[in-house]
């Protein structure tokens, strides 16, 4: 069996105290991983500290680090995507895109290693100060501390840890304890592409120890999160006035108008309702049909939905594997018999062995039912209608989430109304929420969080600018 250690000061290093990494699918323990002491997470942290004032790189050489690690990424495509189908369960063909993702990720980002600049202000125009001249430049904010959740271990730990070195910074790492293996690769991929010691640290353990200690430590400047809106609130409490930025979840809504192409709607919702089991933040949850096209929509989306195959994430046919834990199916499961209870219907799945839930699709579900407005993070997906788009947009924007939706319809108008009322941080027309690239701006409004990912977002989040006035005689 695989052991993995911490890094910490360009050493790694191996603990007494370890955690057991489970296969998603066997549910057998296929590696194990050091955890991080009280003591392993203040020297991460000193060393991030110590690094980002004695290990300073320019930007050629950040772009150039970033560039191989890229490249580096998609060299070990195979072994990195087997790692991502054992620690999270995630089909071979999802987690082989993962890969090529992070390495778009750090592409990216080394290019805007080199792109980091301020402007010039007139401060020339004010009464009193004709002769004066001033500008910003981006500075680095210092030690950011990165904490990742399960889904996509190694591109969203990519979108943290890549502008953050881009800009300038020194990171400490807290991935998912349920897969930390994919960061650990990572780091040895950064090391070899010949990141100076104590730029990036790996510390692994419990959000309720490591993270929390990390939260609480005043030689961190900057947090980066993405996970829950339950684990989000929490850390804006421990973070008091410190600088956080949060990609929280989502219930993703999608509205198919009378008007939308029914074929390309139902094929693509049926996909991005159940890749990687539905546990994607931006996964459609709620489908809204106009009603003149109900039965229709629901026959097309059923005959996809059947077209997926579901079973062994390291088949190459798999589309749809377990979830991350049997106790989350289980959840999952029990959302599912609560809306039966109330009256909602299943028209397809339901099922559930193990950690493996069936794409389940419900319908007759009203608004206050878990399913529809909390987040499920599961492959469940429910189907409601509207006769007015009005009503409908109301509906949409009626839950605490904000991140991303979208419309089928092929009139113009109607998806321009939409777009400019529906409230997320980013809208799609004849796509489902589930589209992203990594390059877009990508964060939520309300309980989805704030700030904006995509390196070019990011890196400009991790930097201050300063103001540089000068006082010409
Ligand atoms: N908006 C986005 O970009 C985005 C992307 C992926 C996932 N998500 C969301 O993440 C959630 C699923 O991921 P998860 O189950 O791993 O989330 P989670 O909130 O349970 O955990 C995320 C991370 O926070 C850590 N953590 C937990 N408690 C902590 C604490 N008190 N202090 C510091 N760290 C703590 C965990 O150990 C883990 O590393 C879903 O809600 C999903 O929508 C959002
Ligand atoms: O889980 C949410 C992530 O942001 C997924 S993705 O990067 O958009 O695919």
């Amino acid at each position: 069996m695989e052991s993995y250690s911490l890094y910490i000061d360009g050493k790694w290093r191996k603990t007494e105290d370890t955690l057991d990494v489970l296969n998603k699918y066997s549910q057998t323990v296929f590696a194990s991983v050091s955890k991080a002491s009280e003591q392993d997470v203040d020297d991460a942290i000193s060393s991030a500290s110590r690094a980002f004032r004695q290990n300073k790189l320019s930007p050629y050489e950040r772009y150039t680090i970033l560039h191989k690690t890229s490249q580096l990424l998609l060299d070990n495509q195979e072994d990195l995507a087997m790692i991502i189908v054992q620690e999270a369960g995630k089909p071979l063909k999802q987690a082989r895109t993962e890969i090529e993702r992070s390495a778009q990720t750090f592409e990216l980002a080394a290019e805007e290693a080199k792109r980091i600049y301020g402007e010039g202000v007139p401060v020339e125009a004010a009464p009193g100060s004709e002769n004066r001249m001033a500008f910003t430049i981006k500075v680095p904010v210092g030690v950011v501390g990165a904490i990742s959740p399960f889904n996509f271990p190694l591109n969203l730990v990519s979108h943290k840890v890549a502008p953050a070195l881009a800009a300038g910074n020194a990171v400490v790492l807290k991935p998912a304890s349920n897969t930390p293996i994919s960061a650990i690769k990572l780091a040895e991929i950064i090391e070899e592409a010949g990141l100076p010691k104590g730029l990036l640290q790996v510390v692994v353990g419990s959000g309720s120890t490591v993270g929390k200690q990390m939260m609480k430590d005043d030689r961190i400047q900057l947090y980066t999160f993405t996970g829950s809106a339950h684990t989000g609130l929490k850390l804006k409490q421990d973070t008091g006035l410190k600088r956080l930025i949060l990609e929280l979840g989502n219930n993703s809504p999608v509205i198919v108008d009378k008007e939308a192409d029914l074929d390309h709607a139902a094929q693509t919702l049926a996909a991005q309702s159940f890749a990687y089991a539905g546990q994607v933040c931006i996964s459609v949850q709620r489908i809204y049909v106009h009603e003149s096209i109900q039965t229709q929509f629901l026959e097309k989306l059923i005959s996809s939905i059947k077209k997926l195959n579901v079973g062994d994430p390291a088949d190459p046919a798999t589309d749809v594997g377990p979830m991350i834990s049997e106790s989350e199916a289980e959840r999952a499961e029990q959302w599912i018999g609560e809306a039966v209870a109330d009256g909602a219907k299943i028209a397809y799945g339901g099922k559930r062995k193990g950690a493996l839930l069936k794409p389940t699709l419900l319908t007759n579900v009203k608004k206050d039912m878990r399913v529809v407005c909390e987040e499920i993070f599961a492959p469940v997906v429910s189907v409601l209608t509207f006769s007015h788009l009005d009503d409908c947009i109301d509906e949409v924007n009626s839950t605490n989430y904000g991140l991303q939706s979208g419309i089928f319809t092929q009139n113009i108008d109607t998806a321009f109304y939409a777009a400019k009322r529906v409230e997320v941080g980013g809208f799609m027309i004849n796509d489902g929420s589930q589209y992203r690239v990594d390059l877009m701006p990508y964060g939520g409004l309300k309980d989805s969080g704030n700030g904006k990912e995509g390196p070019k977002y990011s890196v400009d989040e991790m930097t201050e600018e300063r103001l540089i006035v000068m006082n010409l005689r």
